[in-house]
Order: structure tokens, then C-alpha cells, then sequence
């Protein structure tokens, strides 16, 4: 049977290199795409708003969605858990339709196992002391959450390799480009697949 689901990108790398930016440019050029909007325990902050950025839970809330199989994946990040609802992702791929995650990388991997066939974007910063800058002046943390953000960043760069395309986010526009053209050109390969696949089947019914 020809594939109609839509396709699942999955952009991740280390906080602060700009996935977040990164996304929000990308969604305001292309409508096509659904964010999964994820689930966090981590305070909200200023500015962001609740169903919007994430959906805030407690951790007890956050346990009973883990013990209930409601999280596509999850991890714990910084001491905050942090997931994907399963439920949105499965139901909007089957419609046909591309999902889109913003996630870091211990989730993506685990991700990767249930859908081989997703996208796998890794967004690299230009330096690990432009990643320091961007951090501290988004003023988003603490000194100690810093410092533990880029030791967890050191640990996601190395698994850079399990992706399947980085793009180093040194100028917002050039990387939401290439994005874009990740997402085109994976569009491609699957028209050229299901016209492979329609060939076949009129083929065999010769
Ligand atoms: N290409 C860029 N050049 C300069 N600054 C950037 C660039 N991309 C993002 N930034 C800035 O870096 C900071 C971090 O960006 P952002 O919050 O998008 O990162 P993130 O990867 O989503 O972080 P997190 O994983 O912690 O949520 C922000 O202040 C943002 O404005
Ligand atoms: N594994 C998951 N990681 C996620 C998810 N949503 C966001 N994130 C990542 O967590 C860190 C920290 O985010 P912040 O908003 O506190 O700065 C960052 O790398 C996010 O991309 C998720 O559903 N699953």
C-alpha cells in the first residue's frame, strides 16, 4: 500500500543553539507543518504561555503520562522531565499531514527507534563559545543551569553522528533555508517512491 502519512521532522541539538528561532521563522514560512507542542515540569517562563510554548504539568502529572504510555518519548533534562504526546503525533501523521518536534537529543534517539523513517535534523552552533553566549544572554538561567546546560550540550554534539543532516545555525535566515530545503527535498523522495510503488502495482495488473 502507498504510504499517505505524513512525514515526522525531528529538529534537536544543544540548548542555546537556536532550535526554538529557528522554528518559530520556519513556521511563520511554511503552514504546511504541525508542531508537536511538548510537555515540560520545568517552571514557565516570562513571556511564554501555557498550551502555547508547552504544556506545564507537575512532575506527579508528568509520572502518571509516563506510566500511562502517553509520551511518544521522554527525558530528563537539567532535573525537569520533558515528552512528546504520543496521541497528537499519531493522529496528525495518519491525517497526512508533517509533524514537526523541537526536542533534545536523548528523546530524538529514542524517537528514532520507534520511527526509523522520521527526518533527523541536528542544529550546530558556530562555536561552543557563541552556544555559551547565546545561552546567558537569552537571561533565561541561572549561572549553575548554564554551566549544566553546556555539559549536557558536550554530550549531545557527540551524538551529531546518529542524524541525518546538520545544519550549523550561524545566520537565522541561512539555516531556516536549509531546513526548508531538507524538508523539499524529502517531499521529493517520497512523490519519487510512491510513483515507483504505482508503477509496479499497474505493472503487476497488466
Ligand atoms: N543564528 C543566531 N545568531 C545569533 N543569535 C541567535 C541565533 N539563533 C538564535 N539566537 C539567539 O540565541 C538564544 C537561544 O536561542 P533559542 O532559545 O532559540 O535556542 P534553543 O536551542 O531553542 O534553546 P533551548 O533548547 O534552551 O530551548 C536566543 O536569545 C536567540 O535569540
Ligand atoms: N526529549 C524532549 N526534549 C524536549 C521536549 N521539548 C523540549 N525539549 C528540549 O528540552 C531542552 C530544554 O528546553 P527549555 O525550553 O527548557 O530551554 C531543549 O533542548 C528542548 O529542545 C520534548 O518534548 N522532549
Amino acid at each position: 500500500m502507498i504510504d499517505e502519512k505524513g512525514i515526522l521532522f525531528v529538529l534537536s541539538g544543544p540548548s542555546g543553539v537556536g532550535k526554538g528561532t529557528v522554528r518559530k521563522e520556519l513556521f511563520e514560512q511554511d503552514t504546511d507543518l504541525r508542531y508537536s507542542i511538548s510537555m515540560t515540569t520545568r517552571n514557565i517562563r516570562p513571556g511564554e504561555t501555557d498550551g502555547v510554548d508547552y504544556f506545564y504539568k507537575t512532575k506527579e502529572e508528568f509520572e502518571t503520562l509516563i506510566d500511562q504510555n502517553q509520551l511518544l518519548e521522554y527525558a530528563q533534562y537539567v532535573n525537569n522531565y520533558y515528552g512528546t504526546p504520543r496521541e497528537y503525533v499519531e493522529k496528525t501523521l495518519a491525517e497526512g499531514h508533517d509533524v514537526f518536534l523541537e526536542i533534545e537529543v536523548q528523546g530524538a534517539l529514542q524517537v528514532k527507534e520507534n520511527f526509523p523513517e522520521g527526518v533527523f535534523i541536528f542544529l550546530f552552533p558556530p562555536s561552543l563559545e557563541e552556544l555559551k553566549n547565546r545561552i546567558v544572554s537569552r537571561g533565561t538561567e541561572t549561572e549553575d543551569l548554564v554551566i549544566n546546560r553546556l555539559k549536557a550540550a558536550r554530550d549531545e554534539i557527540e551524538m551529531m553522528d546518529a542524524y541525518d543532516y546538520v545544519v550549523v545555525n550561524d545566520r537565522v535566515d541561512h539555516a531556516v533555508e536549509k531546513v526548508q530545503s531538507i524538508i523539499q527535498s524529502e517531499h521529493c523522495k517520497r512523490e519519487r517512491i510512491e510513483k515507483q510503488y504505482k508503477r509496479i502495482l499497474e505493472d503487476e495488473t497488466k
